[in-house]
């Protein structure tokens, strides 16, 4: 993803203990094959998050894995059909364009059902995405015997080999049992590029109220001065955390948020005399987010120049537009 650092050539030669690794993957196979189900086992295990609003990535993040080695992020990626109109053919395009966005794929068939047309017509569109590595997922294992398992595990084999390429892994899990959940997340995780996690760890990073949040800020960094800086004030929630060690009917939130402008100049109409205003800010804002998460909250707010942001697309990105 375009977000990420890369760090691939950084990483010392030498290095001892394996490099931390980042990044998205997405499950696909024909309804019911249970990747809700795999998704919400796998994010199970760890914090996650979840959230329903397509993210900087394009992709609805649908949990995140936190591990020591790795953050896998778990991405919603649109249904692939068989196209019977033009506009069929160019949803499957954008689908195909999503799936070589991420950096693994998963394909999930669930064991009790034949390998069927459905399941061959998602492979060959795999087979098409060269570079991205491939997992065979053979869900529900817990439906069937081990014979019968075995039979898929095979079918799906033989059906690469059909197609030209090869599984990275081919991987029998249940979701319900728990049964490889862990196996799986293992199997990811040495896949994914070298990178820093790319989300905060912690359970309130919940993307739709961090934008909220911002939204509340900027609303309030807006009163009465709408005229002189219109559209020059963009919001970053950076970090939503809840504070340590509080006692349990205490509980804090600490969020921290930059508020940025366009020009140096702009800076003193945010911050106002003595930095009265912006505390104003602060304080406004406070109350209508403490309301919306229904925790008390620190809010640290600072004023950042991003020069010329409405024109540069890098710093556009960035802001989250
Ligand atoms: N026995 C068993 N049932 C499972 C397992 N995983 C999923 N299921 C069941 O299979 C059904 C479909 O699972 P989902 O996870 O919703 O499948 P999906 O692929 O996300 O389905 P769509 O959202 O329609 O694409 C549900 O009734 C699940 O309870 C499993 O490991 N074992």
């Amino acid at each position: 993803m375009s977000a990420r650092p890369n760090q691939e050539s950084a990483a010392p030669q030498a290095e001892t203990t394996s490099p931390h690794r980042a990044g998205f993957a997405c499950f696909v196979g024909r309804p019911n094959a249970g990747k809700s189900t795999l998704t919400n086992a796998l994010v199970g295990q760890k914090v996650a998050i979840t959230s329903n609003r397509p993210q900087t990535t394009r992709h609805t993040v649908r949990g995140i894995v936190h591990r020591d080695d790795a953050q896998l992020i778990l991405v919603d990626t649109p249904g692939l059909h068989k196209p019977r109109t033009l506009l069929g053919e160019r949803l499957n395009d954008v689908v195909r364009t999503t799936w070589a966005e991420v950096d693994v794929i998963g394909f999930c068939l669930p064991a009790d059902q034949k390998l069927g047309p459905g399941d061959k017509y998602i492979v060959k569109e795999l087979a098409g995405i060269r570079k991205t590595p491939k997992i065979a997922i053979i869900t529900k294992t817990d439906l069937v015997e081990s014979k019968a398992l075995a039979e898929q595990l095979l079918a799906v084999s033989a059906l690469a080999d059909e197609l030209g390429f090869e599984w990275a892994e081919i991987i029998p899990v249940s979701a319900v049992k728990d049964q490889q959940v862990g196996l799986l997340a293992d199997l990811i995780a040495p896949l994914l590029p070298v990178s820093p996690p790319l989300y905060p760890e912690g359970d309130l990073t919940d993307e739709p109220e961090m934008v909220m949040v911002a939204e509340l800020i900027r609303e309030a960094a807006l009163e009465g001065v709408r005229d002189e800086l219109p559209h020059s004030i963009a919001v970053v929630v950076e970090e939503m955390l809840p504070r340590e060690n509080r006692p349990a009917d205490k509980p804090l939130l600490d969020i921290h948020a930059n508020v940025y402008i366009e020009r140096p100049s702009q800076k003193g109409i945010i911050i106002g005399p003595k930095g009265q205003r912006l505390k104003d800010v602060g304080t406004k804002s406070r109350k209508h987010i403490e309301a919306l998460l229904g925790t008390p909250v620190f809010l640290d707010l600072h004023v950042k120049v991003a020069k010329d942001w409405q024109r540069d697309p890098k710093q556009l990105r960035k802001l989250g537009f």
